[in-house]
């Protein structure tokens, strides 16, 4: 391998400041140090603060735009002040800037949506009336078709905000990914684990993806040796399943692709906001031609929605 990063010359590694995020670019410092056998002088972690991180006040939904995570980040990449990019999958949108491009992931996470209390029961066993805190759009519409009664209010925050919440009765429980509270070690946090069979989790969540300059062929040398293949096939399906949708909408959308030997079985959804109607497909593949299925499904999805189901929001 032919220019390593050294001490002098560190790979940097650019990411947002958050503990997940910065769990998430120490995983792929590691996983290139031990790849190549390099000491963690060799390289530089760039944290960087994105327009999602400073508004705190309102949903994300509201903001609005593409890129709120990202923006910034794919900017520093672009005018070559860091290397590669640490992002959750799940924040990114589908398509990258010109110039970039993300075609390596770390092995996945778990994929499953946490129901999270004080005390770890299921969405089902929570009394009538609970009070959900979601600010997720897709978790709301899923909540909303399982659980009509329950009171859906914003919550937004780390997980030790969100904690505090539940303990100050601002909410009686949320959903957090199961993937952030492995990653930060949160064990502790009493947690029910939601069967993908029963509510899908978002597009890639649970996935690490890295994004570098499409034409810096040194950094596409070095991340392949870390690349995980399942990962990118479930990826490649999922991804092109939320961009055929994307256009037309910001309505909630659920997916998940699964590897079962070498064929690739794909479940999504897509629902109205206020749980009133939910449109499911599935299909399978064989395991390289994910993309196709993806765009295949969300093409069923499209010719399926009735007249207005997208114009929520108008
Ligand atoms: N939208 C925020 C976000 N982006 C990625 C994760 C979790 C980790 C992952 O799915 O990879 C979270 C938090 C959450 O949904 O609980």
């Amino acid at each position: 391998m032919s220019d390593l990063p050294t001490s002098d010359a560190p790979l940097s590694i650019g990411t947002r400041g958050s503990p997940l995020a910065l769990a998430q670019a120490h995983e792929t410092r590691d996983r290139l140090a031990a790849a190549f056998d390099l000491p963690q002088a060799a390289f530089h972690i760039e944290i960087i603060k994105t327009t999602g991180d400073r508004v705190l006040d309102r949903p994300l939904s509201e903001i609005g735009g593409k890129g709120l995570f990202t923006r910034e980040i794919e900017d520093a990449l672009l005018d070559g002040s860091i290397d590669i990019a640490v992002h959750s999958m799940k924040d990114m949108p589908t398509l990258q800037p010109d110039g970039l491009t993300i075609d390596t992931y770390l092995p996945r996470e778990d994929v499953r949506d946490a129901f999270v209390t004080l005390t770890g029961v299921a969405l089902a066993d929570m009394p009538q009336g609970a009070v959900v805190g979601s600010s997720s759009l897709r978790r709301r519409a899923q909540i909303a078709v399982r659980r009509p009664d329950v009171k859906l209010v914003e919550f937004r925050g780390n997980v030790q905000t969100r904690m505090a919440k539940l303990r100050d009765g601002v909410a009686d429980a949320t959903f957090l990914a199961m993937a952030g509270l492995n990653r930060l070690g949160l064990t502790d946090v009493p947690r029910h684990a939601t069967d993908p069979a029963d509510m899908l989790p978002a597009v890639a969540q649970g996935a690490i993806g890295i994004e570098r300059r499409a034409d810096d062929t040194r950094m596409a040398e070095l991340l392949s040796a870390i690349h995980d293949r399942d990962t990118g096939l479930r990826l490649a399906c999922e991804r092109a399943f939320l961009l055929t949708l994307d256009g037309s909408c910001e309505t909630p959308i659920a997916g998940l692709a699964e590897l079962d030997g070498d064929r690739l079985r794909f479940r999504g959804e897509i629902l109205r906001p206020d749980g009133s109607d939910v449109l499911t497909v599935a299909g399978d593949c064989p395991a390289m031609e994910g993309a196709a299925l993806g765009y295949a499904m969300a093409e069923n999805l499209l010719a399926r929605a009735p007249a207005g189901f997208f114009d929520w929001r108008a």
